[in-house]
């Protein structure tokens, strides 16, 4: 699904009129054609409220949709004076159709009383300054008088802002938001989630495909998973599934080496083998069906020839959760990543996370190591570090930073939080999946081993972590609907049955 703000909206607006020729008369029908759609029909008593731009034109064309349907329709006009030109138009069909028509503020509290539905089209994309006056007098009525109501936004709840989400002032609180094209970018911030309600995304007769080079942002849907799927091949074996080789967990964190070799298994990788102390035996206990490739870690070099041998064997290394910043993990750090390819040619993928993202903050010509052929998966803290900017300033201008970031170091990106933001220095996609209660300690360590997984089976390492971000959060979104926490255990023993429904 296409991401945007009020500015991406314009433009596309202005494509499909300036360049396809689609009069903006058209699109405004088509606009409310998909809107309808979403009303139930068993509803019949609308109130609609509009504004005079095009947003209140889209109000006026959905009312006169509604009145061919034959539904007791009322509209309240907000004003009549300089409205856009699509916003008179239907406005006078409006009339000229007989609809009822009311424009006294002191009749709206009745008007709203007597109503079931409330469609609201006072401000969409065009807002550009704090609501005040009537305006404000008629949402604060609006959201007043709303028991027993359903109430729905046309475009975005009126008061939210497009681009930010900030509130304007004052926003309707709507429990269904019918939005056109794109995903709104301000419907990200996470406090406005009661002023949007369920939000739904219309098309208004455009085909996304030759739209897509003006947007370069996307909001991560199922479908999209589902169209990078690649199939199983029936007489595959375990070699066609990846050689995955990690490198995570030491004393006092074999924990996370643990979790990253369990979920890369789970998640569908052919072979999997784990660096770890030759002192450790927790990884066969835990996951008895993924390979230790034990190290002496007091004497580091002497393992370097075997580990060269098993570093050419491999399609993916995922590089550290739990190895800690020291002299030694640095040293394995930096013999995993001086081959750039494998024995059979192809460049070794590398999914680096946690501590090797640390020592890569300290370490910076390393960067050259890795370039073209990694993604790096930070939290903001751990992003902070790689940029120097702080976590503020990271978390005000996340895109624009994350994709001067990759492009800079040509890596892909995957920086977590909230709504972890994917990005390949082009494109973003932002993940729709994951909630608070998936936020304790594992949980990165999880996405790695899911990552790490998906593109030993081939797939790219910017879809590796698309999909393992989405598969991630959906697992976390899924099981709570049943349960209060989610431990990375949880998702890594569910991943499997939800990649089958997914896929
Ligand atoms: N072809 C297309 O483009 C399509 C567009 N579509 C629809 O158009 C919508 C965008 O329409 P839009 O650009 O006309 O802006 P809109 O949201 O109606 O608001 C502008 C009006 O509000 C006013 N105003 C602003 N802030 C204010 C404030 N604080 N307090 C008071 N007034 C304020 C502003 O007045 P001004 O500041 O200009 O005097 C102007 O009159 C979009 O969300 C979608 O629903 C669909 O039909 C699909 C095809
Ligand atoms: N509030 C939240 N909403 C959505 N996802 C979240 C939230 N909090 C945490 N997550 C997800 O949980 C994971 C936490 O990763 P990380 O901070 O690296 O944990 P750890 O280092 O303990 O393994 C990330 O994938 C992150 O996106
Ligand atoms: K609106």
């Amino acid at each position: 699904m296409l991401l945007g703000g009020n500015e991406t909206t314009r433009k596309i607006d202005s494509f499909a009129i300036n360049e396809l020729k689609i009069p903006s008369i058209v699109l405004m029908e088509n606009a409310a054609i998909s809107f309808v759609k979403h009303i139930d029909d068993n509803e019949d008593n609308f109130l609609i409220i509009c504004g005079k731009g095009n947003n209140g034109g889209d109000g006026y064309t959905i009312a006169r949709q509604l009145f061919s349907k034959n539904k007791n329709v009322k509209i309240f006009c907000i004003s009549n004076e300089n409205m856009s030109h699509d916003c008179f138009v239907n406005y006078e069909i409006c009339k000229n159709m007989g609809i009822e028509i009311f424009y006294k503020i002191e009749e709206l509290d009745r008007l709203l009383l007597e109503c079931d539905v409330v469609i609201e089209g006072i401000f969409g994309t065009g807002l550009n300054s704090e609501i005040k006056g009537k305006y404000h007098e008629i949402i604060e009525k609006i959201n007043f008088l709303n028991k027993n109501k359903i109430i729905y936004s046309i475009d975005i709840p009126s008061g939210i802002n497009g681009d930010t989400g900030e509130i304007m002032g004052i926003s309707v609180k709507s429990d269904i938001t019918i939005s056109f094209v794109t995903y709104k970018k301000g419907f990200l911030k996470s406090d406005i989630k009661n002023y949007l309600g369920k939000v739904v995304i219309e098309n208004i007769g455009l085909n996304e495909n030759k739209i897509s080079h003006i947007v370069n942002e996307y909001y991560l849907t199922p479908e999209m998973i589902k169209s990078f799927h690649i199939k199983r091949n029936e007489n595959s074996h375990k070699g066609d599934f990846g050689k995955v080789l990690i490198f995570a967990g030491s004393s006092g964190f074999y924990g996370a080496g643990n979790i990253v070799a369990k979920s890369c298994m789970r998640s569908g990788a052919g072979l999997t083998t784990v660096i770890t102390d030759k002192n450790n035996f927790s990884l066969n206990v835990f996951v008895p069906e993924a390979m230790s490739f034990p190290v002496n870690f007091e004497n580091i070099e002497e393992n370097f020839e075997k580990l060269e041998n098993k570093i050419l064997n491999s399609d993916v290394i995922a590089i550290g959760p739990g190895i800690g910043k020291s002299h030694k993990a640095l040293k394995i750090f930096e013999k995993l990543i001086s081959f750039e390819k494998n024995y059979k040619g192809n460049n070794i993928k590398l999914v680096l996370d946690a501590d090797a993202l640390n020592l890569l903050s300290e370490n910076r010509e390393l960067f050259e190591k890795i370039k073209n052929r990694s993604i790096l998966t930070p939290h903001v803290v751990e992003f902070s570090r790689l940029t120097g900017f702080s976590p503020e300033e990271i978390n005000k201008d996340k895109f624009e930073i994350a994709k001067e970031f990759s492009q800079k170091y040509r890596i892909n990106l995957l920086l977590k939080g909230e709504n972890t933001i994917i990005t390949n220095g082009e494109k973003i996609f932002v993940n729709s999946t994951g909630n608070s209660h998936m936020a304790n300690g594992g949980m990165g360590d999880c996405l790695t081993g899911i990552i790490c997984s998906l593109a030993g089976q081939k797939y790219d390492l910017l879809e590796s972590a698309i999909i393992g971000a989405y598969l991630h959060g959906k697992v976390a979104d899924e099981l709570l609907k049943k349960q209060y926490i989610i431990n990375a255990t949880h998702i890594i023993e569910n991943i499997s049955g939800f990649m089958n429904k997914i896929f």
